[in-house]
Formats: structure tokens, sequence, C-alpha cells
């Protein structure tokens, strides 16, 4: 297979000097041949080709890891670690390992926690951190130092952190944080500052693009287990029961798709990506009447954007926006809880019929890290201090079919990662629930 290669180049700051790197003498490591990455060190951007296809491009990234030389005096570092947007399992971990990785690989002794978002920066007091004080970190959800929404004012956190006098920052958080980190780039660049940025992809939704996924999303499907087994007991101890799950998802239904392919006790799973209905040939209560005369009970999983464009709402529900600019949804489940009870009571009136909503949301991505994401975000922490103690700046640290690489941050926050609604992953829900191919059933009767 024959076709050039283009390698995503990372911004790097031009004004510091090389160093040899500290972990020469660390007495856990013994850097060997190979132990260095080099810039001739890529990730490929995709694994898979067609070897027929005659030439191909190529997309890669530079390998993540520690470079043979640094950019930074280690006792000139002043790190500041901020968290923002909503939480999710292993957010913690992160502030943890960048906080020893700093302080252990690099002997930095300057870092520093942003408490609560990017309004921290101007508004509240900087944090000491050193390993004793994080040391039991990855065992809490949440996030120590705070988060929050809204609150970005670009030239105020930029003044901030030339004032504080950091050089170099590290910030955990979705794709909302993204957006900001890229904006926050740019002003220290313009600036001509030489202070290296960098943005650690955090979303429980997972809808952060190009990477394999996001930290705590694994945790978080693993909780939703619970709650869909508990909703399948609900129901199948009922007459004609339905246990009805609402999980997290605002655009993106990954959880609601994952736990659902995990947990084989849903009949019809819901996400934002795709279009369904309810009455008529082929929607969803033809499909739950069927459901329940063969089994007595149902189990549905709804993504929270999901439907959210048949909801009544008035104008001001429909202006409804948090801190941060997104839209704030009315709640799917309540919604289908008493559209579901409607139904049934117009249809069969003198029926038992019994709808359980369990709405786990806030309990999923409240709590610590399970053990692979624990162990994610070690690996992905690391890998951002790496790259930025070898000078990169203005990029993303991420694994890109198991190997971590270091992605230009504008990439990856121009860039969502949605359920494709035509490839296996789909295929295998709607074979796994047997529910309606909405898609098709509609058209079909639109024809
Ligand atoms: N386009 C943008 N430009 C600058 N800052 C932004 C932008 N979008 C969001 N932000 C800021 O980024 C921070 C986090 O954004 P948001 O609340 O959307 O969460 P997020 O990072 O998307 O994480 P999550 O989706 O996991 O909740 C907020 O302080 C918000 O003000
Ligand atoms: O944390 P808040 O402001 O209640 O927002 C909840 C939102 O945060 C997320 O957990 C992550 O964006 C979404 O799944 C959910 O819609
Ligand atoms: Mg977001």
């Amino acid at each position: 297979m024959t076709g050039a290669t283009s390698i995503r180049k990372l911004p790097s700051l031009s004004g510091l000097h090389h160093r040899r790197n500290p972990l020469e003498d660390n007495p856990f490591f013994h850097p060997s041949d190979g132990f260095y990455i080099t810039t001739s060190d890529v990730i490929l951007a995709q694994v898979a080709y067609d070897l027929s296809a005659q030439s191909q491009s190529r997309v890669a990234y530079h390998r993540a890891g520690p470079r043979r030389e640094i950019m930074y005096e280690p006792s000139a570092v002043k790190a500041a670690i901020v968290t923002c947007g909503g939480l999710c399992p292993g957010m913690n971990t992160v502030i943890r390992e960048l906080v020893v990785g700093l302080w252990e690989l690099y002997g930095v002794r300057e870092i520093y926690g942003i408490p609560a978002g990017y309004r921290g920066f101007y508004s509240m007091e900087a944090v000491k951190l050193d390993p004793k004080a994080v040391h039991d970190w990855h065992k809490k959800g949440g996030t120590v130092l705070a988060t929050s929404r809204g609150g970005f004012h670009l030239h105020n956190i930029v003044d901030a952190i030339q004032l504080n006098g950091f050089n170099q920052v590290y910030i955990i958080g979705g794709d909302g944080t993204m957006r900001g980190a890229v904006e926050i780039f740019k002003e220290i660049t313009l600036r001509k500052l030489e202070v290296g940025i960098t943005g650690i992809p955090k979303t429980v939704d997972n809808d952060v693009g190009i990477i394999d996924r996001s930290f705590g999303f694994q945790t978080a499907v693993e909780m939703a287990q619970q709650a869909i087994s508990a909703a399948h007991v609900e129901a199948e101890s009922a007459v004609n029961g339905i246990g009805l799950v609402k999980l997290m998802g605002r655009s993106t239904g990954h959880i609601a798709l994952h736990a659902t392919l995990s947990s084989r006790d849903v009949d019809c799973c819901l996400i934002p990506e795709m279009d369904f209905y309810l009455e008529g040939k082929g929607g969803l209560f033809e499909f739950l009447e069927k459901r329940l005369k063969e089994r007595g009970h149902a189990v549905l999983v709804v993504a929270e954007g999901a439907g959210q464009e048949m909801i009544p709402r008035n104008e001001s529900q429909k202006q409804e926006r948090d801190e941060s600019g997104n839209p704030v949804f009315l709640d799917v489940g309540v919604w289908f809880k008493s559209v579901l009870k409607d139904w049934w009571g117009r249809e069969h009136p003198d029926e038992l019929f019994t709808v359980k909503y369990i709405d786990p949301t806030y309990m999923i991505r409240a709590v610590p890290a399970n053990a692979t994401d624990n162990l994610y975000c070690t690996l992905l922490a690391h890998s951002a201090i790496h790259g930025v103690m070898a000078g990169y700046t203005g990029f993303v640290p991420g694994p890109i079919n198991g190997n971590y690489a270091y992605i230009p941050l504008e990439e990856v926050a121009l860039t969502k990662n949605k359920v494709n609604m035509s490839d296996h992953k789909w295929a295998w829900v709607r074979s796994v629930t047997n529910q309606p191919d909405f898609e098709t059933n509609f058209k079909g009767q639109s024809l």
C-alpha cells in the first residue's frame, strides 16, 4: 500500500533551552535504547486499511512519551491544574497523577490546583499541591479542586496565568473546556508567553472526538448496569411492568449504547443520534404492546438527550441554557413515564400497568474510577507531563487505537464523537434488543 503519511504538527515553545531529561538519574527507570520517544515516532490515526486500494494517504500523530531532552528547568516550573465542566469518574486520579508525576518523574516542586474551574484562575486562591496532599485522591469521586460551568473570561484567565507566573497549565475538561483551552492557547501565543498548555479530555458522555474513549466512561457504563438490573427486577416483578432508565448523554448515546450491550436486559435503547416515534405502525407503543403480551415486562433505556424535540416546552424552556451555554434539557424520563401511562390508559383502561423510572445519572458520574479507568488516568496524566516537559504546547494526550499520541488541541476541540447509526455496533444493539428499526419504518410509512 503506497501513499503519503502526513504527520500532524505539534506546536512547541521556542524560547526555552534543551536540558537532559532527569529520568536519566531516576532510580526506578533505566532508560535503554528505545526508551525515549523521538520526532520520528508516530501513531497512525487509523489502523484499518484496504490493501487492495492503490494509494491511500495516512494521517499520523506524534507519539506520546518521554523525550531525551526536556525544555524546562524543573526548579523553574510552576504548574497549574484545573478541572472544568461536569463530573466524571477519574478526575481526581488525573489530578493526583499529574502531581505525583511532575514531582517524582521531573522533580517539579511548584504545583498548584485551581479551584472551581476556569473562573478559579481569576477569582480564587490557587492551592499548593504535593504527593502527600493528593495521596488518596484516586479513591474519591468528583474533583477535590471543585469544578464549574461558565465563568470563561479569556483575558482574566490569561492575565491570572501571567500574574501567577504559571508556565505549565493542565486543563481537564470536556468538549466545552477544550474549546476554551484553544482560546487560552491562542492568547498565550499572541502574548508570546512561554507557557505550555495541554488539554486532558474528560467527559462522562464520551463525546470528545479522535481519542479511543474518554476516561471515566467505562466506569459509567459499569455503574449503569446496576440501574438497568434494578429496572429489570422491578419490571419483571410487576404485571405489565416497564423499567425505565435515563442515562447521561447530552448529545451522544455512548453510555446508553454500551450499557445496553453489556446488560442484555434492555428491550429498547433510545439515544440522541436517532429519530424514533411512539404511535402507529412500527412505533414504540406497538413494539411495547407486543413485548408486554409476550413477556409481561420490558426495560427501556433512554439517554437524557434523546427525544428532547418531542417534549412539549414553553418559550423560556426552549431558550434555557446552563452557565456554559449548553441547552438545558427537560427530563425525558419523567416525560416518558407520563406518555407511557397515558398510552396504556387509553388502550387498556382495565389492565394493570406500571412504570418504574430510575434516574442514576449523577450517581453514576460521581463515583470513583474503576481499576481500568484509574490505570487509564495515570497513563493519560503522565503522557501530558512528558509532552509539556518536552516543550510541546496546544496539544491533547490520548489513546488512538490503544497507543498514546499527542493531538493538536484545536483538532480535538472541533471533533465530536457521535454514535454512528450505520455501523456494526448499532446493528448489534438492535439484534440484542429486537427494538424497531424506527428510521426504516418511518421512511416506509412516509413513502
Ligand atoms: N466555546 C467556548 N469557548 C470558551 N470557553 C468555553 C466554550 N464552551 C465552554 N466553555 C467553558 O468551558 C467550561 C466547561 O464547559 P462545559 O460546561 O460545556 O463542560 P464540558 O467541558 O463540555 O464538560 P462536560 O461535557 O463533561 O460537562 C466552562 O467554564 C465554559 O464556560
Ligand atoms: O452537571 P450539570 O450542569 O447538571 O449538567 C449535567 C450534564 O453534564 C453531563 O454529565 C456531561 O456533560 C451531561 O451528561 C449532563 O447532561
Ligand atoms: Mg460538554
